[in-house]
């Protein structure tokens, strides 16, 4: 990895919840003056924790800014300094992979709203009574424009005046569709991956499911549980994770993975798990709890569940894109049904109404939503073609 130098002074890194290892957030910067929200309050500090690989070049051009979906972070070409496991996109980020970091200069951050240094639920607030604790449920309610927004002012503080390319899949991908419709002139291509304009119903009531069992936990105790140290509500966050994760794979996946595959010959209590598939999602579900923050999730899923492009723009999603510059690359998976291929069709509809100059690709996958974060080198290609192209096109 090659560390890019800011080009200008990082401010002292702001205080960390005290729960997070000490490493996460060293490349960080505070805003004193905060963040007006979309739905009026004001979020002050904001701190925006990010990570960088590869160098940024003379005339500031080569700039790739990475969004991350619901539960990913600022470390996706590196390890991740909780899970010890590599980057979620290693595969697509580094010398000579696709989002070339011996060309581009990259910048993945932590949402507004995440819990991995960037301001959200777990961030210090000191309250009318003077006492100071984390935001916790009295965190505003954020939207998608919002975290884009806030990343906004982190690269003006680079002194980016335009990205080379947004990119990003899922929840990510609704971020770089709100980069090209918010700063059309900052953004000179993007990539919308296995994402869609708006939150479907479906998505929405997956979503409803997965905070009634985290608002069912005791251990959430209506959101204080930072009140007791070391409480989480582990079983609810940790449901939440299961229900997801499930809408993440695909039917296909599940079958080749674990089929109807038992634990083991001998005799188990229904407690147990009993098939491969259950031990799995179990394991997904305490695992995930280690590394993310139940009432960020909670923020977070509802910034998703609020995101609809075309209800920004008077109910026409073309509107959202009209005059654009941008050159843009959709890219859906033919499995995937919590984005499915059709919600990526219909965005290319509307950007091809507001005469964008827009390629599509679907590619064939059986492994579901997840795909673009896994082994699928025909994506790899066509995004790598992408990026190179646009890259050329302004002699980068
Ligand atoms: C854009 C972003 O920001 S995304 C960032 C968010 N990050 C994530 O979502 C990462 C977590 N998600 C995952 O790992 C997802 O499963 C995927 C789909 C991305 C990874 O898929 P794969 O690489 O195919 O891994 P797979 O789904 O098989 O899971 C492997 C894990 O399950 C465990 N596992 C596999 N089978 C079983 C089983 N029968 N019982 C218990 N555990 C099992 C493995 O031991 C492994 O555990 P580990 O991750 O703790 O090492
Ligand atoms: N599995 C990824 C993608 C979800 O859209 C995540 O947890 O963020």
């Amino acid at each position: 990895m090659n560390e890019a130098t800011p080009p200008q002074t990082v401010p002292t890194a702001p205080k960390l919840p005290p729960d997070l290892p000490a490493e996460i957030g060293h490349q960080h910067v505070r805003f004193p003056e905060g963040l007006a929200l979309d739905c009026g309050a004001v979020v002050a500090p904001l701190d925006v924790a990010y990570r960088t690989y590869g160098r940024l070049n003379a005339t500031r051009s080569n700039a790739v800014l990475v969004c991350h979906a619901l539960t990913g972070d600022q470390y996706l070409a590196e390890r991740h300094p909780i899970t010890g496991k590599p980057g979620w996109w290693e595969a697509i980020v580094g010398p000579g992979k696709p989002i070339d970091t011996d060309r581009f200069f990259v910048i993945c951050a932590n949402v507004l709203g995440g819990c991995m240094g960037s301001t959200g639920p777990r961030s210090p607030m000191t309250d009318s009574t003077g006492e100071t604790r984390p935001w916790g449920t009295d965190f505003p309610s954020i939207t998608i424009r919002d975290m884009v927004r806030a990343q906004c002012k982190l690269v003006e503080h680079f002194g980016i005046a335009r990205l080379l390319a947004v990119v990003g899949g899922s929840m990510g991908g609704m971020q770089v569709l709100e980069w090209a419709a918010t700063y059309p002139d900052m953004v000179h291509a993007a990539a919308p991956i296995a994402t869609a304009s708006y939150h479907s119903a479906q998505n929405i009531a997956f979503d409803e499911v997965g905070r009634a069992a985290i608002h069912a936990d005791p251990d959430w105790r209506g959101g204080r549980y930072w009140e007791e140290p070391g409480l989480v509500p582990a079983k609810g966050l940790s449901v939440a994770r299961m229900i997801a994760h499930i809408t993440y794979l695909s039917e296909e996946a599940l079958a080749r993975k674990f089929g109807r595959r038992l634990r083991g010959a001998s005799a188990l209590t229904f407690l147990e798990d009993v098939f491969e598939v259950e031990s799995y999602l179990r394991h997904q579900g305490s695992t995930f709890v280690r590394r993310f923050d139940a009432n960020a999730y909670l923020t977070i899923t509802r910034a998703m569940d609020y995101f609809d492009l075309a209800e920004e723009h008077g109910g026409d999603l073309a509107a959202a894109f009209r005059g654009t510059r941008t050159r843009f690359f959709v890219a859906s998976f033919s499995s995937d049904w919590l984005f499915p291929t059709s919600e990526s069709r219909a965005l290319v509809r509307a950007l091809n109404a507001a005469a964008a100059n827009v390629s599509f690709v679907e590619i064939a996958s059986d492994k579901g939503h997840d795909a673009f974060l896994l082994h699928e080198p025909e994506f790899h290609a066509a995004l790598g073609g992408f990026l190179r192209g646009a890259a050329e096109r302004i002699g980068v």
